[in-house]
């Protein structure tokens, strides 16, 4: 679900897909037209725009705890044996860490921005001892195969993310297939 709503939401955004266009493009040219490791480390701004697209689509919407001892937080005592739910969704659109929190803007992830942040305001793939085991490998996925799609197609929105159905399971589902149109970027001419 996470390169399905990286794909969803650069289709709706043209401007933000061409700068990453322009960014992919350039770094492939240079380095002989392969996506390397170097490569991928070099695109921030598709990162930040995956980043991003994480935060308004978290895959994995909420994750639990059983408390092993009593917490305060606030004026509320939560007493050993909890079994918590900490949703992911609500805190990535939480207004008292994001301002116009349904905005797709992923210059939100620029460093200095980030050094603001409060550091648990975005989980997607949780935080402490059980966090994703797989998160740089997750991160370099989605790196190579949306830098692979925007460098060779022009992705058109057929189904927008409004008119979808979400389903909350382990992780966010849709209730049906999602299209989006890939038009060919012709590079020979
Ligand atoms: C966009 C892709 C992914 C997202 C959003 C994601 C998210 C998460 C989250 C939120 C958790 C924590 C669950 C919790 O705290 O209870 C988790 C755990 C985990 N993830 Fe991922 N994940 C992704 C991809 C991957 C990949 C590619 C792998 C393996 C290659 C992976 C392996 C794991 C494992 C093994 C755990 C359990 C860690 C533990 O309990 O100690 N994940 N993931």
């Amino acid at each position: 679900m996470g390169l399905t709503f990286a794909i969803l939401v650069l289709a709706e955004h043209k401007d933000v897909q061409e700068l990453v266009r322009n960014e992919v493009s350039a770094v492939i040219d240079a380095n002989g037209g392969k996506l390397t490791m170097a490569a991928l480390n070099d695109m921030p701004y598709l990162e930040r725009c995956l980043k991003e697209s994480l935060r308004l689509y978290p895959s994995v919407p909420l994750i639990s705890r059983v408390l092993s001892e009593d917490v305060k937080i606030q004026s509320y005592l939560l007493p050993n044996g909890t079994v918590l739910h900490i949703n992911i969704v609500d805190i990535h659109r939480d207004p008292n860490f994001w301002s116009n929190p349904n905005e797709f803007d992923p210059d939100r992830f620029l460093p200095e921005k980030i050094q603001k942040r409060h550091p648990y305001s975005y989980l997607p793939f949780s935080a402490g001892p059980r966090n994703c085991i797989g998160q740089r490998f997750a991160m370099l996925e989605l790196k190579t195969i949306v830098a692979s799609l925007v460098y060779n197609f022009y992705l058109e929105p057929v189904d927008y993310i409004r008119d979808l159905r979400m389903m909350t399971d382990i992780i966010t589902r849709v209730t049906r297939p999602i299209r989006t149109r890939f038009v060919p970027i012709n590079r020979a001419t």
